[in-house]
């Protein structure tokens, strides 16, 4: 039996007694300041995006086995982890469904201001991976114009059905940014979006940061908006997270603390995916389901009367003006607590469900039904 192996998990990963306590003995901890000595006698350590997880934090370690309950991997020195044999995972996917719905709620709520059908949009998706390949096919099924940059995908696949990124900034109504962050190799993303290029977006476009916060050169944009007020800006990736400049964040519509992925549904598919993997390096059986780790949702169901607006399942599902709010309280604090106060918005985070939760009944409206089933909701015709 492997009961006396020794688990270190991030505090804010859920799920970790129902998932873990039968493979080992779990310690949590805050995630941002795990030390060599916290890490020194785990044979697992199990994290999320904010710890670096590197040769200084683990070389003095027996640890054999590094998952994160994460779709970004930019926080683990894979190169070196690899070096050194330790097996690691990511959990690529987990959370994608939570920030395609982050985007589809922004882009409802802000047309809805501004009296115009999304379903007119052109969206551009930057980084067609995981999450943006995900929200490319829901806005396609939803008849939406969508225009893609993925160059390393390009490059595999062919050029086709891939624009350039000029072409892209140029003629999208909402920009999406869905890279992970590159330093090297022929497509790095830090400051793709930059001084040079940030000019070509439209009149009035959205440009919508969810991928990494440094994909924007930050400065550059602040500059950029104090010129171009007539751009929407929706943010929930930073720069020098958890560092929020205010300024930047006064200048966007919708500013978000790194949440747009922050879906419980999401949250607890990432630790099952580690608890699958760390059975697998132990040789065990996957005996505990997704299934069955997930809470039922508190509202599981709205009835309408025959018809109701999209936007209302959307908002009652997820309504980014509440982190929004949220973050906005705390752009006035001194730095040191600012910073906390991001973190403290995430660790805190209230439960929020996928769009998949909730069960619409009593439509009559098949145009309606067909729209809202394409958006990902659970449709019950009348
Ligand atoms: N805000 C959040 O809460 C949140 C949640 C989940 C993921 N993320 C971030 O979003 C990123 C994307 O997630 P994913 O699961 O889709 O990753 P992924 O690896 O599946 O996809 C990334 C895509 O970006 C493409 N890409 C790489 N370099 C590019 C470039 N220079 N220009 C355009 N495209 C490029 C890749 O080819 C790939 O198709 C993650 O790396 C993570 O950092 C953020
Ligand atoms: O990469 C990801 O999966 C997301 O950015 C994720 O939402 C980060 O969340 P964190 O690990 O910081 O809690």
């Amino acid at each position: 039996m492997n009961s006396r192996l020794k688990i270190l998990a991030d505090e804010n990963i859920p799920a970790l007694d129902a998932l873990f306590a039968d493979i080992g003995e779990i310690r949590r901890l805050p995630g941002r300041k795990l030390s060599a000595a916290d890490v020194a006698d785990s044979d697992i350590l199990l994290v999320r995006s904010i710890t670096r997880v590197d040769e200084p934090l683990l070389s003095d370690s027996r640890v054999g086995f590094v998952g994160t309950a994460t779709i970004g991997t930019d926080h683990l020195d894979t190169q070196w982890l690899d070096r050194r044999g330790v097996r690691w995972c990511s959990a690529p996917g987990c959370n994608a469904d939570a920030v395609v719905e982050y985007v589809l709620s922004a882009l409802w709520h802000l047309c809805a201001q501004h009296g115009v059908d999304p379903l007119t949009r052109t969206v551009g998706v930057v980084g067609a991976g995981n999450v943006g390949g995900r929200l490319v096919s829901r806005l396609r099924a939803l008849g939406l114009e969508v225009l893609v940059s993925d160059p390393p995908r390009a490059e595999r696949e062919g050029h086709e059905g891939f624009v350039e990124l000029e072409e892209l900034l140029s003629r999208s109504d909402l920009v999406a940014l869905h890279t992970p962050l590159v330093d090297d190799g022929p497509y790095p993303t830090r400051h793709l979006l930059n001084e040079g290029n940030l000019e070509l977006l439209k009149p009035g476009a959205v440009l919508l940061n969810a991928g990494r916060g440094p994909v924007i050169d930050n400065w550059a944009l602040i500059q950029f908006m104090r010129r171009r007020s007539d751009v929407h800006l929706v943010l929930d990736v930073w720069e020098e997270e958890p560092l929020v400049l205010p300024e930047l964040a006064e200048q966007c519509v919708i500013a978000t603390p790194h949440i747009a992925g922050y879906s419980l549904d999401g949250k607890i598919r990432g630790a099952w995916m580690l608890y699958r993997e760390v059975c697998q390096w132990l040789g065990r059986e996957v005996s505990i389901t997704l299934e069955s780790v997930l809470p039922k949702p508190e509202i599981e169901m709205l009835g309408c009367s025959g018809s109701v607006d999209p936007l209302k399942p959307i908002a009652l599902t997820y309504d980014p003006y509440r982190d929004d709010r949220a973050l906005r309280e705390t752009l006035y604090l001194d730095p040191e607590e600012r910073m906390l106060a991001f973190d403290r918005l995430r660790k805190h985070y209230p439960v929020r469900r996928e769009f998949s939760s909730l069960q619409i009944m009593g439509l009559e409206n098949k145009q309606q039904a067909e729209l809202l089933l394409k958006l990902g909701f659970n449709v019950v015709m009348a």
